[in-house]
């Protein structure tokens, strides 16, 4: 077998005077390649476990494997420029056009202008943004949708081999969501990158995951395939999110 992309070992994290713990002894393996999706209810963990990967968290207890390299004895900016990191908030710079904020990365790393210009064009159309339209423009001249692509491809930019995204698409409406969803799937399909991306929508979890990690209270409920998860839910917390999922969707039936 090969050597996992992702692995936590006993992993937990407590924050001072809480009295409990965010993240909660978890252990877990990633495959490359893999598009995992987090999912569980408010407060239980998730952004907790996620930013624990690219070290903005310190883990308490346990170790956090990449690759098979213990993450506390690699340099943690050249860790985190190894990892593309996505956020609702998108975090773009406010005074650098979208073309400078794109190539963040490809800066620090001292790119030649010619080779970051095409990589800047490439990745706007990779993620359905027309370059020429948008390139010069400042992030506050994009809607919020326009703005969470350029995140999305700010934190493609030199191909990261790990992908985290914490609620990527949360500030977007219904339609456009659905369209960055299937993008994501694109751009994963064709990457062969490993992806961890956090989500409250149970649908989202379902559709995009290759496995889907439910949490509770700061440990993991259950960790495999949607198709595994809906057919034999592991404890009444994750029996109860797909009910409530399944009760949802009854809404619609009165109207076909
Ligand atoms: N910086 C912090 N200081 C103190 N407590 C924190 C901090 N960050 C998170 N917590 C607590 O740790 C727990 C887990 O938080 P976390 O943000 O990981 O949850 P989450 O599942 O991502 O929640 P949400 O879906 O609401 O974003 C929560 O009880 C939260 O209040």
């Amino acid at each position: 077998m090969s050597v996992p992309a992702i692995e936590f070992k006993d992993v937990s994290k407590t924050f001072d005077g809480s009295g409990y713990y965010a993240v909660d002894h978890v252990s877990f393996s990633i495959e490359e390649g893999g598009f995992i999706t987090i999912l569980g209810s408010s407060g239980c963990g998730k952004t907790t476990l996620l930013k624990m990967v690219n070290r903005l968290y310190e883990p308490d207890e346990g170790k956090i494997l990449l690759f098979g390299e213990d993450t506390s004895e690699v340099d943690v900016v050249k860790l985190r420029r190894r990892i593309g990191y996505v956020i609702q908030q998108t975090g773009l710079f406010p005074h650098m056009t979208i073309a400078d904020n794109v190539a963040t990365v490809p800066k620090l790393l001292k790119w030649d202008k010619q080779r970051i210009e095409a990589r800047v064009n490439e990745l706007l159309k990779m993620v359905g943004l027309e370059p020429e339209e948008f390139k010069k423009r400042y992030p506050s001249q994009l809607s919020g949708g326009q703005q969470q692509r350029v995140g999305l491809a700010r934190a493609l930019a030199v191909e990261p081999k790990i992908m985290l995204m914490d609620e990527p698409f949360g500030a977007v409406d219904a339609i456009t969501r659905i369209g960055l969803q299937e993008e994501l799937l694109r751009i994963h399909s064709g990457l062969k990158r490993t992806f961890l991306l956090v989500t409250h929508d149970i649908h989202e979890a379902f559709k995009l995951g290759t496995k889907v990690m439910i949490m509770n209270q700061g440990k993991i409920c259950q960790f495999d395939t949607p198709a595994n998860i809906i057919h034999d839910p592991a404890d009444e917390f994750t029996a109860a999110l797909i009910r409530s999922a399944r009760e949802q969707e009854k809404l619609w039936e009165g109207y076909v």
